[in-house]
């Protein structure tokens, strides 16, 4: 198997009395795309500058690529690492161009490569043009190519869709697979959820600094035990009077069932003749996201009362 591109292991990061992070555990394989999901404040951005080498961590022990990011052996793999931060900024007086050679120049990449990924973020048309002319979009997708330098190994991405428009929103995603194909490991960070979940191979959930769920969306779902919403169509009101299916039916005719007893209630669905199609729908990341954070609420106020 692969060496792991990114390796914590109960890993703390406090500042004076804030738990900024707590016995995080995670390991990223090679071209894994790991979704980061949190409320503000949740420590996603002090768990990309601990992978970056920025801030050490109290306790446990980060590696990235086989070496500690703070050491100074560290800078070979820097180069091969992407990050685009929340809120980019850029030297307002410069073209996008001249930034973006500038960020090429720092990675040992040249001019040429600085414009071809202009050309593939949408931008090469402004690239003459002074950034501080850049509408938000435009400065997101520069700081995109900017992350993009140099096929990294390994991207950190926070919040890599504010401000890009839908079509935007779509070809950065088409990058993101393609990059996770070529073996590019990708840790993303978002407050959107719809959309991303088709991207991402596993989603961490993180609360408070402390890790509330780890795994692929199915096993995260599966763990959750959330219920599947099934819509059988063509009833015309039967379920209603249906003993075995009238306690999960809600008030717009679909059902809410128990993902151990979704067979049973299909089995019950299919034998009815006026059945005409039937619709299934799993929780999705939303529903699982909102989930977890809502049991971590009601644990933490347990804890809070003594309970
Ligand atoms: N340098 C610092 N000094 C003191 N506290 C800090 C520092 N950096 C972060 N924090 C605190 O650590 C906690 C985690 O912050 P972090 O920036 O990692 O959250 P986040 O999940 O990225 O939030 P957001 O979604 O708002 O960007 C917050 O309570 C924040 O105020």
């Amino acid at each position: 198997m692969n060496e792991p591109v990114v390796v914590l292991e109960n890993v703390s990061k406090h500042y004076n009395e804030l738990n900024a992070l707590s016995a995080i555990n995670l390991t990223l394989a090679q071209g894994e795309v790991l979704g980061l999901f949190g409320h503000n404040g949740a420590g996603k951005t002090t768990m990309m500058k601990l992978i970056l080498g920025v801030i050490a961590p109290n306790v446990g022990d980060v590696t990235v690529m086989g070496v500690k990011p703070k050491d100074k052996s560290a800078w070979h793999m820097r180069a091969k690492m992407g990050y685009l931060p929340e809120n980019v900024m850029f030297y307002e007086q410069l073209s996008g161009l001249e930034v973006l050679t500038y960020f090429a120049r720092l990675k040992g990449q040249s001019k040429k490569h600085a414009q071809a990924l202009l050309e593939q973020v949408g931008i090469a048309h402004a690239m003459a043009r002074p950034v501080k002319t850049y509408s938000k979009g435009m400065r997101q997708r520069l700081g995109l190519a900017q992350a993009f330098i140099g096929q990294p190994k390994l991207l950190l991405l926070d919040e890599p869709t504010v401000g890009l428009d839908p079509s935007a929103t779509a070809e950065f995603y088409q990058t993101v697979d393609q990059l996770k194909t070529q073996g590019t490991s990708v840790v993303l960070c978002s407050h959107v959820l719809p959309g991303v979940e088709q991207h991402i191979d596993r989603a961490m959930i993180i609360s408070g600094g402390k890790t509330l769920a780890l795994g692929t969306i199915a096993e995260l779902r599966a763990q959750a035990n959330l219920p599947i919403k099934i819509r059988p169509q063509g009833l015309n009101g039967a379920v209603v009077n249906d003993l075995a299916l009238k306690n999960y039916l809600d008030e717009h005719g679909a059902l809410h069932v128990p993902a151990q007893e979704k067979l049973s209630v299909l089995r019950h669905l299919l034998a009815a003749q006026s059945l005409s199609d039937i619709h299934l729908e799993s929780a999705n990341l939303e529903q699982v996201y909102q989930y977890y954070l809502s049991q971590a609420a009601v644990q933490d106020n347990n804890h809070k009362a003594g309970v």
